[in-house]
């Protein structure tokens, strides 16, 4: 099965209500390839969904960075999937390194996450990867793959999930991973799910590469052939994404 090339813009904790008009003009003029070759979503901050959603070209998408682990209800803070769903929020991005460490997310608490907004019709963005320490100590596929395998255990089926492989040392540090350390973890992660959760979900399940993605490294990352587009941090703030998602024609070309 064909793996559509995705393109995450995940804009973090950033941004005022003017910054974030200004990003979506600039997404909204792009001539970019079509719909049906490269998928395009785009995570502002809570606060800016509804505006992002509404102003945001059609063949664009827009994802939470988070949602609460089970329904809503008296939780200070937290934004339920029934919120997401309510607002058309079809994304979500979960798992993320900045909160597994920062907020201690641990994999089961991520894990219930990922299974609870799936279960209300979010697809959902998991992120995994390894901090610096984990990769010089030689665990680096322990790491992704105990995080892959607590979704594994709660989820059976993986059409709404994009597997992000995200290490650690490479988000907002400037230091990419190579084409061959990508495509290393990759294809890993990929045999993992062949022999963990099935050679079909292996097959289509979407693994796409975060950490200091750039549109001047985007295109040889983006032809290693398990590495099925990105989940991109400061660069998808800045007009150089437009050329990370034109990336996708690489990869159209094999
Ligand atoms: O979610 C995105 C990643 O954390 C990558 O961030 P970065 O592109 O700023 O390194």
């Amino acid at each position: 099965m064909a793996r559509k090339f995705f393109v995450g813009g995940n804009w973090k904790c950033n941004g005022t209500a003017e910054e974030v008009k200004k990003i979506v003009t600039i997404l909204n003029e792009a001539e970019v390839p079509s719909d049906d070759v490269v998928e395009v979503v785009v995570s502002p901050p809570f606060v800016f969904l509804p505006v992002v959603k509404n102003l945001l070209r059609s063949d664009f998408h827009v994802a939470a960075q988070n949602c609460w682990v089970r329904k809503g209800g008296a939780f200070t803070g937290e934004i339920s999937a029934e919120m997401l769903v309510n607002l058309g929020i079809p994304w979500v991005i979960l798992g993320h390194s900045e909160r597994r460490l920062i907020l201690n997310e641990s994999n089961e608490f991520v894990a219930d996450k990922v299974a609870y907004a799936l279960s209300q019709g979010i697809k959902v963005i998991a992120c995994v990867g390894e901090t610096l320490e984990q990769r010089e100590s030689g665990s680096t596929m322990a790491v992704v793959a105990a995080q892959t395998k607590a979704i594994a255990d709660k989820v059976s089926n993986w059409v709404n999930i994009v597997l992000a492989y995200e290490p650690v040392w490479a988000i907002g540090t400037g230091k990419v991973a190579t084409p061959a350390q990508a495509q290393e973890v990759h294809s890993e992660l990929r045999k993992w799910l062949h022999d963990n959760a099935g050679a079909e979900i292996a097959a289509s399940t979407r693994i796409i590469y975060g950490g200091s993605v750039n549109g001047a490294n985007c295109k040889e990352l983006a032809d290693q052939p398990d590495v099925d587009g990105f989940l991109v941090g400061g660069a998808s703030l800045k007009p150089e994404f437009i050329d990370i998602i034109k990336s996708a024609t690489v990869k159209k070309k094999n």
